[in-house]
């Protein structure tokens, strides 16, 4: 089996680690997480350094990379942009549960967490570095852009297109053929009746756009 880390200790690195033991289709070597120390356990693993300690792992024969499980979508953007320049050799795998559904001619990017139960129906596309968490789905023909998440219980028509490093929050509804643009935040319970432009905080039923966002703002 291919030996990959998990960069980023937390509940979200968490819940990666919980998919790709499940999903048996890589073994964890360790973690690498900046705020810890070399050697403390983190969900089972151990800490084996950050970044720096890629190039030693590379030298491995079975060691072909990982996957960044950060949270925050524009935080994980830098550190894999981060780890791209360090070591363009470095692969991002995805992590999959073994319930997810999928439809016919589904494309998934790299570097994607994809959790229990979510469904992605006939000719959807998830991008690289995405994170679908418990229940959400894309329906037909949706796309969802590089670095974007969609929250639990998230769902959306069909044709629905969602721009890069935008975050849906929990149960948010998006109708059919309406466009998210980049860097929005969709709060919880939202229902997206209109198109939402880039940098956009919206939310409510029917929701609206509340504020303009940077794009390195937190918005959990
Ligand atoms: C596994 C996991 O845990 S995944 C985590 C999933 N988490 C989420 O999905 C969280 C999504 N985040 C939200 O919905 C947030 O509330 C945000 C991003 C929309 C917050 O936006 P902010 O502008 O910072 O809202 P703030 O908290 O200041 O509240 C401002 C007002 O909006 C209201 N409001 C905030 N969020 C929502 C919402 N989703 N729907 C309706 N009203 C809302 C507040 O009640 C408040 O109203 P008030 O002024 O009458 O008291």
């Amino acid at each position: 089996m291919k030996r990959i880390v998990v960069i980023g200790a937390s509940d979200q690195s968490r819940c990666t680690i919980d998919v790709i033991e499940q999903s048996k289709t890589y073994e964890i070597l360790g973690v690498l997480d900046k705020n810890l120390s070399q050697g403390e356990r983190f969900a089972g693993y151990t800490i084996l350094g950050y970044l720096e300690v890629i190039e030693d792992l590379l030298a491995n024969d079975d060691f072909i990379g990982g996957i960044v499980a950060i949270g925050d979508n524009f935080t994980r953007r830098k550190v894999v942009k981060e780890i791209e320049n360090l070591y363009p050799e470095f692969q991002f795998v995805n992590a999959i549960h073994p319930s997810v559904i999928l439809g016919n001619n589904v494309r998934i990017g790299k570097g994607s967490l994809i959790m229990p139960g979510v469904i992605l129906n006939n000719n959807s596309g998830v991008g690289d570095h995405c994170i679908l968490l418990t229940r959400s789905s894309l329906d037909h023909d949706s796309t969802l852009g590089n670095y974007s998440s969609l929250s639990p219980g998230v769902t959306t028509g069909g044709r629905v297109s969602i721009g890069k490093c935008s975050a849906i929050g929990i149960g948010a509804n998006i109708l059919h053929c309406k466009t998210i643009g980049n860097h929005c935040v969709i709060g919880g319970g939202a229902l997206i009746n209109k198109n939402v432009e880039d940098g956009s905080v919206a939310y409510g039923v029917p929701a609206r756009i509340v504020k303009k966002r940077k794009k390195s703002e937190k918005y959990l």
